[in-house]
């Protein structure tokens, strides 16, 4: 029997070597998901009892607040550790300064509430601060005579907005809205008042993107939105301006930026946990999470392949961790 190698040149180094079998891919697998990375959005609706379903995001629901409770407490038996609060605010409470933001009987605090009474601190509760989902007009602040919409006079309302909310108990302002100076402004505001312990976790980097789509419709500010959001929200062909936000953001008092949208945008996670090694989370927004359910509907793959891929790639980009509607099923997978 010939037992010499095939050629002198025949590689020392095969890497197909460790692949060959599950257990030893197991051994050398590099990153690793599980439940307490992900973050769940869940939308809250008026009523008692009313489930809403999303046509343009399937699968997701609006919840009415005691149906909120049961998600938290769904997310708790699943090792997911924190849901993001999104209000469908009716229709009459909406007005052109979003006055309802800092209304403490709003459907947010209501919500806030409910998941705190339901499952105690067993679960994280981040909050949205940001005006769309209260205005006639569907911006996220405060819109001048001459449509631009205003950097500070906003920022003194999303003060307010914030403070509401950690007064309701909330765990984690999230600002999502990109006016200057705004995380500073709320963690003054913060600390002034009695919740020096409030996170704040800055949407920093949020491209003007047109993966919201159904976002929109979820919150209702779809239909109402005249014109884009692209005087606050960033370009998607900047990388070093995203930089220059989240360094902002971590000066002014951010515990953890994110990235949003996540899929077009991994350089930007990536660059961020490069240079400053913060907690860098990744929103994959509505519109990446129907793509991959419309993509498995017609086809191209299984979805639950196509969805912990994905997953995975944020978690190998950088990320701390990412808010996905996709927690559940993720998290189910995951042995949650
Ligand atoms: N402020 C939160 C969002 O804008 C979410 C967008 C999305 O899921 O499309
Ligand atoms: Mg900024």
């Amino acid at each position: 029997m010939i037992r010499t190698p095939v050629s002198a040149s025949y590689p020392a180094t095969r890497l197909r070597r460790t692949r060959a079998h599950g257990w030893s891919r197991a051994m050398h697998r590099e990153t690793v998901l599980t439940p307490a990375d992900l973050i769940w959005p869940l939308f809250v609706t008026s009523g008692n009892g009313v489930e809403e379903p999303v046509a343009s995001l399937p699968g997701v629901s609006r919840w009415s607040v005691d149906g909120i409770a049961k998600r938290a407490r769904e997310a708790v038996q699943l090792g997911i550790p924190c849901v993001a609060l999104f209000p469908n605010t009716p229709g009459d409470a909406r007005s052109d300064d979003g006055a309802e933001a800092y209304n403490p009987d709003n459907l947010m605090c209501r919500a806030i509430n409910a998941v705190r009474q339901a499952c105690g601190n067993d679960i994280g509760i981040l909050t949205d601060v940001a005006l769309d989902p209260y205005t006639t007009h569907g911006q996220d602040g405060l819109v001048g005579t001459d449509g631009y919409v205003v950097n500070d006079a906003t920022v003194a309302v999303l003060v307010d907005q914030a403070l509401n909310q950690a007064e309701a108990g909330a765990d984690i302002i999230a600002p999502s809205d990109m006016m200057d100076g705004r995380v500073k402004a709320i963690r003054m505001a913060l600390e002034m008042g009695d919740y020096p312990n409030v996170q704040i976790m800055a949407y920093a980097a949020k491209f003007a993107s047109a993966f919201y789509g159904p976002f929109r419709d979820a919150v209702g500010s779809g239909d109402r939105l005249a014109g884009d959001k692209k005087s606050y929200q960033m370009d998607p062909a900047n990388g070093d301006e995203a930089l220059r936000e989240i360094a902002m953001d971590i000066a002014e008092g951010a515990d953890s930026v994110m990235v949003k949208p996540g899929l077009a945008y991994l350089d930007i996670i990536y660059r961020a946990k490069e240079a400053f090694g913060v907690p860098v989370f990744a929103y994959q927004v509505s519109g990446e999470y129907a793509l991959i359910e419309a993509g498995a509907a017609a086809g191209v793959g299984d979805r639950d392949a196509l969805m912990m891929e994905k997953l995975i790639g944020f978690k190998r980009a950088g990320c701390s961790g990412v808010l996905t509607y996709h927690a559940p099923q993720a998290a189910r997978l995951l042995g949650g």
